[in-house]
């Protein structure tokens, strides 16, 4: 099949796009096994787009058994070079309430039990990540979302998202810790997705969905699954639509991103020296820096 060059990813709350047409499911498998579900592709008023659902459709996985590594893979192998993800996060700030969209600009690792990186088993790469998220793709959907104007909704651009490990959400005192430190927003998903999809060479940027104030707030109850659940069905239709407007922007206006060449200057192994089976396993991410001989 031909290339799909923007992709999506669902997280909790957004299991399909409503609106794609031509759907066709993809049963990928990857060095790093199967992805969380099939990818559909299809087209959303026209544009190729191929989407997963993070979890599974049917919420399978948790934040900790997520296999990022075989979902970026998976992007990859369908051509994608841009990827929006869609995520619901908790606030850690008065200023973003509760069914507010945030584009974050940065991330805080907190995550303990996850692989981060294509790299090892005898080759060494180090990618740039102070700028965790291409600023164009995030400029996209800030703007796409601003443009809506979603009545009650405020869309904040720019912002630093806590990424812990789960699945239990964080006790006061460290929310309070993250409230300290200047954090905007909490997850469990994006950091480790952001950096996997940066050494593939895929732009990637985040629409965060607001749906609690995790349990910092005197004012507020903490954060729970059915308060979650309550909100992202409330602000799931204006995610698709902020994606919907950003797939439409992108395809007609594309760019060239610095993630997409992000690789040029981190490998230090020699080529030479690496495995065979490394080689193979790395072969989708390494192929625009190999000579046919290496
Ligand atoms: C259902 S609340 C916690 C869960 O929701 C978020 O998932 P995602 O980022 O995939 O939207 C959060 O990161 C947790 O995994
Ligand atoms: N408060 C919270 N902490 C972590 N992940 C979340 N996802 C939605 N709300 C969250």
């Amino acid at each position: 099949m031909t290339d799909i060059a923007i992709g999506i990813i669902g997280g909790s709350g957004l299991y399909q796009m409503d609106d794609l047409e031509n759907r066709q499911e993809h049963q990928l498998d990857t060095p790093f096994g199967p992805p969380s579900d099939v990818l559909v592709s299809g087209t959303l008023q026209g544009v190729p787009v191929v989407f997963l659902a993070r979890h599974g459709r049917h919420h399978h996985l948790l934040p900790s058994e997520l296999p990022f590594r075989a979902n970026i893979h998976a992007f990859k192998q369908l051509g994608v070079q841009y990827l929006i993800s869609a995520s619901a996060v908790g606030s850690l700030t008065e200023a973003i309430k509760p069914l507010d969209m945030v584009v974050p600009d940065q991330f805080i690792d907190r995550t303990q039990h996850r692989i981060a990186s294509f790299f090892g088993e005898g080759i060494v790469a180090h990618i740039g990540f102070a700028d965790p998220v291409c600023p164009q793709l995030a400029a996209l959907i800030a703007d796409s979302a601003s443009h809506l104007s979603f009545e009650g909704v405020d869309v904040h651009h720019g912002g630093t998202y806590i990424c812990m490990e789960g699945p239990a959400f964080s006790t006061r005192a460290e929310s309070h810790l993250y409230r300290s430190w200047g954090a905007s927003v909490i997850g469990m998903t994006n950091l480790t997705e952001a950096k996997l999809a940066r050494e593939a060479e895929i732009a990637y940027a985040t629409l965060a969905l607001v749906t609690d104030y995790d349990c910092w707030h005197p004012d507020h109850d903490s954060v729970t699954v059915e308060m979650v659940v309550n909100n992202l069905h409330l602000n799931a239709h204006n995610a698709q639509q902020v994606i919907r407007e950003t797939v439409r922007r992108l395809h007609n206006a594309p760019f060239v991103s610095e993630a997409h060449s992000a690789l040029k200057f981190a490998v230090l192994t020699p080529w030479n020296t690496v495995s065979q089976k490394t080689k193979d396993t790395l072969e989708l991410l390494l192929r625009p820096y190999l000579s046919p001989d290496s």
